[in-house]
């Protein structure tokens, strides 16, 4: 070996070591100085690692799952969890900027279509795999509404069909981990100091799927919303549009597109596994995106009214609900729905 290598190799580890003790030194002198700041409790939470913070222990695929390891854990707990606590302790946050109009428009044409198609991927899944309560809900809709259109007033007649679409979208979870905010000013909460400027997430999933809320928390179980007489039931941890000031904006027009496209569907329809498959063995993992999906999966539909009641295509039975014609086009586009011809069956692939 020449000397300008032997020269070449030591220089470069020695400049590796170099590299290592000074990343060092700064994690240190950056975790003394953070320790000593004076009575600042920071949020508890697994201990950090020099640079990559705590991106190693984190599922990258379904982040909301580690976090909700770590409440577990006692780490994140109320912060995430009791949002309206959040909201009372003073902590005010804000969203990342929208910047123009241009992407204001964009954004909630994202969170109005994605959330709702998301939502009702979930909803015909559901009825597929547990075609007794499918069985239920279309008892109910025939005995109360019978063959006519399906007017917002009726969900209070409703009360199967209401718990369970309110039950597909606690299930659903379809914004686990809601929106990012950041705190507008320093703040200690519950003893714990939060900086001005971090950023704090509404993790949903731990109040929808809260072992102390709910009684069968990691099931398709529509009696969480109905009393023993079979009525309606609001629960405190219903919050898949979040909550506080920053709830989700579209709530109210999102709960009535669910509730029309739903009754009007299970009215016309049957929902079934495709040939070959058993409701037992469709899948329930969800598939990670922008918001929580179904995996891939096939459906099929069959009409089960009188042919005199239904019209050709299942688009003109949609069009007298069309709430936002965007939701509608979403619809068509993603489900096919525009060409189903009422009289046949037919499988989509969902
Ligand atoms: C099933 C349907 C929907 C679900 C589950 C849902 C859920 C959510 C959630 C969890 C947030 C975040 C709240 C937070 O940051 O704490 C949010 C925000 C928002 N949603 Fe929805 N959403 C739905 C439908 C819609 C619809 C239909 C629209 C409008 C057409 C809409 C517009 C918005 C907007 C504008 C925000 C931001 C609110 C703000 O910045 O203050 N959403 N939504």
């Amino acid at each position: 070996m020449g000397i300008l290598d032997l020269f070449l190799q030591t220089s470069s580890s020695v400049s590796l070591w170099g590299a290592l003790v000074v990343l060092l030194l700064i994690y240190l002198v950056s975790t003394f100085s953070f320790n000593t700041q004076e009575n600042r409790k920071d949020p508890p939470g697994p201990k950090p690692l020099p640079l990559l913070g705590n991106l190693l222990q984190l599922d990258l695929g379904r982040p909301y799952n580690t976090l909700l390891e770590f409440s577990k854990k006692g780490f994140v707990d109320a912060f995430l969890v009791h949002k309206k606590n959040l909201e009372e302790s003073g902590i005010t946050t804000s969203h990342f900027h929208n910047e123009n109009l241009l992407k204001s428009v964009e954004n909630l044409f994202v969170a109005g279509t994605e959330t709702i198609a998301a939502t009702m991927r979930w909803a015909l899944l559901l009825m597929a795999k547990y075609p007794k309560i499918q069985d239920q809900v279309q008892e109910e809709l025939s005995r109360v509404i019978g063959s006519r259109q399906v007017q917002v007033e009726d969900r209070k007649n409703l009360p199967f069909t209401n718990a369970v679409i309110h039950e597909t979208q606690r299930l659903a979870n379809v914004a686990p981990l809601g929106l990012p905010h950041k705190t507008t000013q320093d703040v200690t909460f519950q003893g714990h100091f939060i900086k001005k400027g971090t950023t704090v997430y509404p993790l949903l999933t731990s109040v929808l799927y809260d072992e102390s809320e709910w009684e069968r928390p990691h099931s398709f179980y529509p009696a969480h919303f109905l009393d023993k007489d079979g009525k309606f039931v609001k629960r405190d941890a219903f919050m898949p549009f979040s909550a506080g000031r920053r709830v989700c904006l579209g709530e109210s027009l999102a709960r009535m597109e669910l509730f029309l496209f739903f009754t009007t569907l299970l009215q016309h329809f049957r929902f079934s596994p495709p040939p070959g498959v058993s409701a037992d063995e469709l899948d329930l993992t969800p598939r990670v995106g922008f918001t929580l999906n179904p995996s891939p999966h096939k459906l099929c539909a069959v009409s089960h009214m009188q042919p005199s009641n239904h019209p050709n295509h299942l688009i003109q039975l949609i069009k007298p609900v069309r709430v936002t014609a965007l939701i509608a086009i979403a619809l068509e586009s993603q489900f096919g729905l525009g060409t189903h011809s009422l009289a046949e069956e037919k499988c989509y692939h969902m």
